[in-house]
């Protein structure tokens, strides 16, 4: 049949290690970038295949997000601009590991069971990081869209959601904005300008914002953006790939895990910062006081100040829409009691992996989510994008009910509903914080995040460790979770929770207490419950102090 006989000859230019084997995780594949080839060659094939399936225009990111410049990875998109659904996971994890001569059996298995009309046109758009394995990997997932005798677009340097957003307004012919990387900066500053007029007379200081660009795409990107908002925002970027490694001791991963401020960026006392991983869908903020001690603004605080935000827009709107915000177990705790008892927001929890928050937020009027790591975004839903677009183009009001309605209409476009967005997040988050008239100091203290601390336990099968309840308790190994219910009982305000990571070979350890020492105990005494029951490897853990 039609360019099985392609496949098969280009295929044997991109070959399979034979044994190994790789898992579509969390995010994708990601491992080491020599490991990769025939993987994006294969991707390139189920790209061809879901568009096909589909009828519509599929993404494929060649991208390892915040893992170190040696590691690459791979993400494909739906046409939606969502993450691929998760039961054709199982079809690129197949497609990965077939040995080469399967190939083209694995690929007719697929079509068969999807019932795929291989006559079906297909698109696919690819977009790729700034590693130095990334150009030809994306060289490969091309190969393999012509293979198939798929079209293909390739967009060359782009954020991951800059991606995802090509990919949704491809698909909507439009609607959702013009599918061109100029369309993305118009669509997104114009938003952002008509915010910036709400904002009372502003000083250079107070529009002027740090951004460690994580030495990755985000810092290409946030300079294009920079042009386009006419001095409403003023940015210092740093760690902008012209000097450092990528995601080296910088970006927004480093950031949240090590609680400290990224090298490569001189900033001082008070200063606004933040900083995005290394395919710029994740943001922090933070700040040092006069001290000189760190403060830093998460996701949660993100989530916190989004949502507030929009409640009091919806509000003042008069709106009955019902707003909720999803977060998963590596939510600080404070966040969770503020959400619920101050703002009196739904709060739901679910698995890590924005996958899982994306679907949760969908069910809402207006969703917001985001993990504690900053990936995260807003979901409107159609009805409240229509009732909020009439209220705002209805000409008999004109009072602050109308105002409030035009607020909600240019955040409605400044957020990239399609994936968490460092970049538009970072507009929200300063149009938020200078209509309010706020500083970073007055935003931290909306609610104080309890001491917490994050520590990873090798162990020979991480799968050993099974999770229920949004991963918030284990269910084996036998005796882990009695064990670490004994251990939090010992400490004020605790929490803690194990789970396997979906991205990196260890098993993640969170623990959160009234004070750091108790935080750092118990993460500890955490550590070494899941190394002596969980098959731990190496050296046994050491406390942290
Ligand atoms: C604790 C943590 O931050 N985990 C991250 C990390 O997943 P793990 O499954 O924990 O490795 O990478 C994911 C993909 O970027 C991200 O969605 C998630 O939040
Ligand atoms: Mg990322």
């Amino acid at each position: 049949m039609a360019h099985f006989k392609e496949v098969s000859e280009q295929s044997g230019l991109h070959p399979k290690p034979v044994g190994l084997v790789l898992q579509y995780g969390t995010a994708g594949f990601r491992t080491n970038a020599s490991q990769l080839d025939h993987i994006m060659f294969r991707m390139g094939l189920l790209a061809t295949l879901r568009s096909k399936k589909t009828k519509a225009t599929i993404g494929v990111m060649v991208t390892a997000s915040h893992n170190p410049e040696e590691d690459n990875g791979v993400k494909l998109i739906d046409p939606m601009g969502e993450m691929l659904t998760s039961s054709w996971e199982g079809y690129a994890t197949q497609l990965a590991n077939t040995e080469q001569e399967e190939l083209i059996p694995a690929l007719k298995d697929i079509i068969e069971k999807e019932a795929i009309n291989m006559s079906q046109e297909a698109n696919v758009f690819v977009g790729k990081d700034t590693r130095s394995s990334s150009a030809s990997l994306s060289k490969a997932v091309l190969d393999g869209v012509k293979a198939l005798g798929g079209n293909s677009k390739d967009y060359g340097l782009v954020t991951t959601p800059q991606l995802h957003y090509m990919v949704c307004c491809q698909n909507t012919q439009g609607k959702y904005g013009e599918a061109t990387v100029e369309g993305y900066y118009n669509k997104l500053s114009q938003a952002f300008s008509q915010l910036a007029k709400n904002a009372s007379n502003r000083t250079d200081d107070q529009k002027h914002l740090s951004v460690d660009g994580a030495n990755g795409i985000g810092a290409i990107k946030v300079r294009e953006i920079e042009s386009h908002l006419k001095r409403n925002l003023q940015l210092s970027i740093f760690n902008d790939g012209s000097r450092g490694k990528l995601n080296h001791q910088c970006g927004a991963d480093f950031v949240k895990v090590q609680q400290k401020l990224p090298t490569g960026i001189e900033i001082n006392p008070g200063d606004r910062c933040c900083s995005f991983d290394g395919d710029a869908d994740r943001i922090v903020y933070y700040y040092t006081d006069s001290q000189g001690d760190f403060h830093l603004l998460d996701g949660d605080k993100i989530a916190t100040l989004i949502s507030t935000f929009l409640k009091e827009l919806l509000n003042e709107a008069c709106l009955d829409l019902k707003i909720a915000v999803v977060q998963t177990a590596y939510a600080n705790g404070s966040s969770t009691y503020y959400l619920e008892n101050t703002m009196n927001v739904i709060v739901k929890c679910t698995k890590t992996g924005v996958k899982h928050l994306h679907h949760a937020a969908q069910e809402f009027d207006v969703g917001v989510y985001f993990e504690a790591n900053g990936h995260g975004t807003v979901l409107f839903s159609r009805e409240a994008e229509e009732k909020i677009q009439q209220l705002a183009s209805d000409t008999n009001i004109i009072d602050e009910r109308k105002k409030a309605a035009l607020l909600l209409q240019n955040t409605i476009n400044i957020i990239n509903q399609t994936v968490g967005d460092a970049i538009s997040d970072m507009l929200l988050i300063e149009a938020i914080l200078a209509i309010k008239g706020m500083t970073v100091q007055q935003w931290d203290t909306i609610y104080s995040d309890l001491p917490n601390r994050q520590l990873k336990v090798k162990v020979s099968d991480r799968r050993v460790i099974e999770t229920t309840d949004a991963e918030r308790r284990a269910v084996t190994p036998a005796g882990l979770q009695d064990a670490i219910d004994g251990l939090v009982k010992k400490y004020r305000q605790a929490r803690s929770f194990v789970r396997p990571s979906g991205t990196e070979d260890v098993v993640r350890v969170y623990a959160e207490a009234e004070t750091q020492e108790s935080a750092d105990a118990l993460a500890h005494e955490v550590s070494l419950a899941v190394y002596s029951l969980a098959g731990g490897v190496g050296d046994e853990p050491k406390p942290l102090n």
